[in-house]
């Protein structure tokens, strides 16, 4: 039984799904077999062409309940097969019981052990309360805007009537399972720099250069301050707002390299900064605009993504997880139920489908079952090993138990308030 599981979560590993051109089709078939295998009713959406959703149900006796929602994305990231033991898409196994993919971890793990749970639950005769829906979302990796997106705002999804979302969290090292009710927002700033040109040998005032170094200058300060923070124990990783820079674009090239000694008209820097959910998010445009970035230096910024932190309500879009919550304290107790243990609740320190839902007002948590394994999403060598992976299946199951029993669909004070 669990060998055929392992067999079924290695056949999925094996589809190449990776960026920059994922092959849905392949993937979008496995998994419709998978559901006519397992019984349960699906639909393929496509809100754009070429980029398919999965969207499978299992109907529960009183429909008029909210669902719960058990999301994943088909997509992985690219792989550097030079940099690997094994083929990336091979899905070797050693002699440990490790499992070798890309995806392993980031998130096809997931979205077959909640199929492995459901087939468990419908073998023991198990019957959901509420409905159940799964859906197998394209695009994640590269923002979700013709993925989860799309599918969020979509009548499609309206008619679910969703009530709760699961969606990916990150393994642990640790023996206890990581859990996130919200994440940080994604603020994609370029800088550009402008600035007299002149001899390499001039020492003068407002070069593009020197523009843009007195922003990066003052960028690191706040940099420092956050991941002191950080650092001191004070906050956690998701708790701050994080900037790294991650291009820098200046000089006049020629064939063999730069020119030496010419000080360019102009220079650009790239940020990837990671708003926490609680920032006073009109602070921080204005430090952007004022400080950062002010045009009396000759600075013009533009943010290539800039997503807010509120939900539509203007709420932190953060899940409550406390004893308050029947979600958190039913996802407890069904962690424990499998022999398992759920850490503190934390905020992703990146991005995930999860925040889609969460700005609509659903409450959500990311959570993938992964301890005792190293962090190794979207890094070489990804794998999972094979107990954990078939532990987590467990997990799945007396989550899904507990979740699609509950009936009260009291469900509205489930979003954190400032
Ligand atoms: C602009 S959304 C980007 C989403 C991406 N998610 C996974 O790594 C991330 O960088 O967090
Ligand atoms: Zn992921
Ligand atoms: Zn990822």
């Amino acid at each position: 039984k669990e060998v055929e599981a392992v067999g079924r979560f290695r056949d999925y590993l094996n589809i190449n799904t990776a960026h920059p051109l994922p092959d849905y089709k392949p993937a979008v078939e496995f998994l419709l077999a998978q559901a006519s295998e397992i019984g349960l009713d699906s639909q393929v959406l496509e809100f754009v062409e070429g980029k398919p959703l999965v969207l499978l149900t299992w109907t529960g006796k009183d429909s008029s309940i909210p669902s719960i929602l058990l999301n994943s994305h088909m997509d992985v990231v690219p792989a550097e097969r030079e940099k690997w033991l094994h083929e990336p898409f091979a899905a070797v196994q050693d002699a440990d019981g490790n499992i070798f993919a890309r995806g392993s971890q980031d998130m096809k793990c997931v979205s077959m052990q909640y199929l492995e749970a459901i087939r468990n639950l419908k073998s023991k005769n198990f019957q959901p309360l509420r409905n159940l829906h799964l859906s197998f979302v394209p695009e994640e990796e590269v923002g979700g805007d013709d993925g989860a997106a799309k599918f969020v705002s979509s009548p499609e999804f309206q008619k679910l009537n969703v009530g709760f979302n699961l969606d990916e969290g990150l393994a642990s090292p640790g023996s206890t399972y990581r859990v996130f009710n919200g994440e940080r927002s994604p603020w994609w700033l370029k800088i550009k720099a402008t600035g007299a040109p002149g001899h390499g040998s001039k020492l003068y005032d407002g070069s593009a250069f020197q523009n843009l170094l007195q922003s990066i200058k003052l960028i690191n300060k706040f940099r420092e301050e956050q991941f002191n923070l950080v650092k001191s124990g004070a906050k956690a990783e998701g708790e701050v707002t994080s900037v790294n820079g991650v291009y820098l674009k200046a000089g006049t090239p020629t064939p063999t390299g730069f020119v030496m000694n010419l000080q360019p008209s102009e220079a650009e820097a790239g940020f990837d900064i990671r708003v926490a959910p609680w920032e006073d998010v009109n602070e921080l445009q204005r430090v952007i605009h004022e400080e950062w970035a002010p045009a009396s230096r000759n600075l013009t910024y533009a943010f290539s993504q800039k997503e807010n932190p509120r939900d539509k309500d203007g709420r932190p879009a953060v899940t409550v997880a406390d004893d308050s919550s029947p979600w958190w304290t039913l996802l407890k107790e069904a962690v424990v139920k499998a022999g398992g243990e759920l850490g503190k609740v934390e905020i992703f320190p990146a991005a995930t489908d999860c925040r889609f839902v969460r700005h609509a007002g659903i409450p959500g948590f990311g959570f993938s079952p992964m301890a005792n394994t190293p962090i190794l999403l979207h890094d070489h060598n990804e794998f999972l090993n094979e107990r954990e992976y078939l532990k987590g299946i467990r997990v799945y199951e007396e989550i899904i138990k507990a979740y699609t029993s509950h009936p009260e669909s009291g469900d509205t004070e489930t979003m954190a308030e400032l």
